[in-house]
C-alpha cells in the first residue's frame, strides 16, 4: 500500500479543519449550558438528508453542552393532507384559517406524523429526543386571534396565539438531559376540550422567552428576511428590535408571523433571534458556532 493511502488529509487540510474547530471555542464557552430554541419550518424540511442533517445539527448541539428545544411547523405537509381529504384550507395574513374540521387533521399532522419522524431522526443517534405536544403538561395556553387584512380583522377560526406557558414538562425533559421536540397546537383557554392552531414560529417564541433561552433560531426556505421582497439584493443581516417594529406593517404572507415571533422573543429577554436557511445543510451549526452566522439575526431595541 502506498503512504497516500495511510494519509486521509493533507497537512494543510488538517489545518483548516482544526482551525474550523478552534474558531467553534468562543461559541462554545458563550453557549455552554444555554436554552437555545431552534424552530424547523415545515418548508425546510424538503429532503430526508435535509431533515437529517437537522437531526444531528440537535445532536451536536446537545453533546457540545446546549439545552436545544425543537418547536417544528408543518404547514405544507398539514396542507397536503387537507387536499388529500377534500377539505378547503386558504392562509389570511400568513395564518391559516382553520374550521372545525381541520383542526384535527393539523393536530393529528403535526403531532403523530412530523413530530414523530423528527423525534426517530434524532434517536437513531441514541435516546434523546422526547416528543411534546402544546397540550401536554398544559405546555402551551392558547386564546382565538384573527388576523389584520387589508386594515380590517377577519376570523380565522380554530387559531390562537399562546397566552400561557407551564415550562415544566420541557424543562423536565432538558433535566434528563434529552431534547424536546414540540408541536405547536394549544389548548383554548377559554373553550376546554377544544384546540387552536398556533403558528410554530409564534410557538417558538412563547417558549423561547418562558424558558429565558438564549437564542431562538427560525429555519425557513429563504436566505433570511429580505427588506424589499422578493428584491434579492435586500438581505438584511442584522436588525434591531425598533428597525423591525418599523418594517414589520410593510412585510407580507409567512413573514408577518415569523418576523413577529423574531420581535416578541427579544423583547422578550431573549438575547437574539435569527432566521436561517433551512435549505443549507447544518445551518444550525454554522448559525451557532461561527463568528458571522448566517442568515438575518434580530438583536434588541433600545425598548
Ligand atoms: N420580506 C420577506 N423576506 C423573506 N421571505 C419572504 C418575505 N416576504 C414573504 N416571504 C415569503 O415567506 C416565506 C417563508 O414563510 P413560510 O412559508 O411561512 O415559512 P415556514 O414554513 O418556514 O414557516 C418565504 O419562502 C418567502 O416566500
Ligand atoms: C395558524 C397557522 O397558520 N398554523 C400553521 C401551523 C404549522 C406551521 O406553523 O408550520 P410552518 O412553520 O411549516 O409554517 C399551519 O396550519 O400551517
Amino acid at each position: 500500500m502506498s503512504t497516500i493511502d495511510h494519509a486521509p488529509i493533507s497537512q494543510a487540510e488538517a489545518i483548516a479543519k482544526a482551525e474550523v474547530l478552534i474558531d467553534a471555542l468562543p461559541w462554545l464557552v458563550h453557549y455552554s449550558g444555554a436554552t437555545v430554541v431552534v424552530k424547523f419550518g415545515g418548508n425546510a424540511m424538503v429532503s430526508d438528508e435535509l431533515k437529517a442533517s437537522f437531526a444531528e445539527d440537535m445532536v451536536f448541539l446537545r453533546l457540545a453542552g446546549l439545552r436545544p428545544v425543537v418547536v417544528h411547523g408543518g404547514g405544507p405537509q398539514i396542507s397536503a393532507r387537507l387536499k388529500e381529504l377534500g377539505i378547503e384550507s386558504e392562509f389570511k395574513g400568513g395564518y391559516r384559517v382553520t374550521t372545525t374540521e381541520a383542526i384535527t387533521v393539523v393536530r393529528d399532522v403535526l403531532r403523530d406524523e412530523v413530530n414523530r419522524d423528527l423525534v426517530d431522526l434524532i434517536n437513531s443517534h441514541g435516546d434523546l429526543a422526547v416528543g411534546l405536544s402544546g397540550q401536554d403538561g398544559d405546555l402551551f395556553g392558547g386564546r382565538r386571534r384573527g388576523a389584520m387584512v387589508d386594515g380590517s380583522m377577519v376570523d380565522l377560526g380554530h387559531v390562537g396565539d399562546v397566552v400561557t406557558v407551564n415550562t415544566g414538562a420541557a424543562v423536565d425533559v432538558l433535566d434528563a438531559g434529552k431534547i424536546p421536540v414540540i408541536s405547536s397546537i394549544a389548548p383554548d383557554t377559554d373553550n376546554p376540550g377544544r384546540l387552536l392552531n398556533v403558528n410554530a414560529d409564534a410557538a417558538a417564541s412563547a417558549l423561547a422567552v418562558a424558558l429565558g433561552a438564549r437564542k431562538l433560531i427560525v429555519l425557513t426556505d429563504v436566505a433570511g428576511l429580505y427588506s424589499d421582497w422578493p428584491n434579492r439584493d435586500s438581505l438584511v443581516s442584522r436588525i434591531d428590535a425598533d428597525e423591525l417594529r418599523a418594517l414589520l406593517p410593510r412585510l407580507e404572507s409567512g413573514m408577518i408571523p415569523k418576523m413577529t415571533a423574531c420581535l416578541e422573543a427579544v423583547d422578550g429577554g431573549v438575547e437574539n433571534a435569527a432566521i436561517i436557511d433551512g435549505r443549507l445543510p447544518h445551518s444550525t451549526l454554522l448559525e451557532v458556532f461561527t463568528n458571522k452566522g448566517i442568515g438575518t439575526e434580530v438583536v434588541r431595541g433600545t425598548k
